[in-house]
């Protein structure tokens, strides 16, 4: 059996990441963690999920989960998971990291974290998501930049924290791939006021916040007299999860390095 481990076990992803694992052929769930003095901590996981009790309670001891695991899943915060990642490379356990929103310094953790152990790191865990990757990425390659603006839409529910979206970054990056140039030298996150004419090569992002919308990308590459629109929508959070549980049994046994969900999904 394959033990699994949860960090942020009671949020959003977090219990549908447990379900996943109660429910998968060959897993074992080693335990799931909260921050300490969270609400969860301490609450039975079965119950939580409102399936029965599994007489397994909500701890609050991440180094001690990772120990015990086989593989940690982590959908939580930038900062924990730069916690977690330091605890990953300390147990030698591998790693599957969903999170988003990190800063500079966080990611350090998680690329410091893959020179001792195998982690697997991806803004977005859906096999749709992961081929837009590498759609974009073409397309971006065959349009002229001084003809085909590229600009990069996406909504979330009311409750995301960070922006843009991670994957919206990833499709930038992918864009920018396409053009050989480095995302962070053309992008433009935020527009307001007097900006002036855009700028042929900067690739735009778009943020829209509201209601429970799972996850809606678009990357559009619009001309004069024309526009190509390459989408992908989430309507439920499950394509996340079973991807971050197919990246959990890829990446067991595997060398140290960080690997993304193309390598998982063989899309590299
Ligand atoms: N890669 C992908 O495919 C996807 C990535 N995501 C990303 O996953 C992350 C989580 O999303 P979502 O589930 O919606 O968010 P939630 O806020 O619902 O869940 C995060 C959970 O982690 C908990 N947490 C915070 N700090 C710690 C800690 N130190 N130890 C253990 N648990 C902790 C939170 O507790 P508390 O509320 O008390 O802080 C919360 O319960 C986000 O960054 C999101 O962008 C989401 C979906 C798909
Ligand atoms: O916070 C979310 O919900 C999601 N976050 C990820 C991101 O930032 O790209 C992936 C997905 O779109 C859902």
């Amino acid at each position: 059996m394959t033990k699994i481990g949860i960090v942020g076990c009671a949020g959003r992803m977090g219990q549908m990441l447990v379900a996943e694992v109660l429910n998968g052929e060959g897993l074992a769930l080693s335990g799931g963690t909260e921050r300490p003095g969270g609400d969860a901590v301490g609450r039975d996981l079965g119950e939580l999920l409102g399936r029965g009790r599994l007489g397994l309670p909500v701890g609050s001891d991440a180094k001690a989960l990772f120990a015990a695991s086989d593989v940690v899943i982590d959908f939580t915060s930038a900062s924990a998971a730069a916690i977690h990642a330091q605890l990953a490379a300390e147990t030698r356990t591998a790693y599957v990291v969903g999170t988003t929103g990190l800063a500079a310094d966080q990611e350090a953790s998680l690329r410091q974290a893959a020179t001792r152990t195998a982690v697997v790191w991806a803004p977005n865990m859906s096999v749709g998501v992961n081929l837009l990757f590498s759609l974009v990425e073409q397309v971006a390659a065959l349009l002229d930049p001084a003809t085909y603006d590229i600009e990069i839409l996406e909504m979330h529910h009311r409750h995301k924290v960070d922006a843009p979206s991670g994957t919206a970054l990833g499709l930038g990056q992918a864009a920018a791939r396409g053009r050989d140039v480095a995302l962070d030298s053309v992008w433009q996150k935020t527009r307001d006021g007097l900006t002036g004419p855009r700028k042929a090569g900067d690739i735009g992002f778009a943020t829209l916040r509201g209601g429970d919308v799972v996850g809606d990308h678009t990357v559009v590459f619009a001309a004069d007299g024309e526009r190509i629109e390459l989408s992908h929508k989430a309507s439920s959070r499950q394509i996340f999860a079973k991807g971050a549980i197919r990246a959990a049994r890829w990446v067991i046994g595997r060398p140290p390095g960080l690997y993304s969900m193309k390598d998982v999904l063989g899309l590299a």
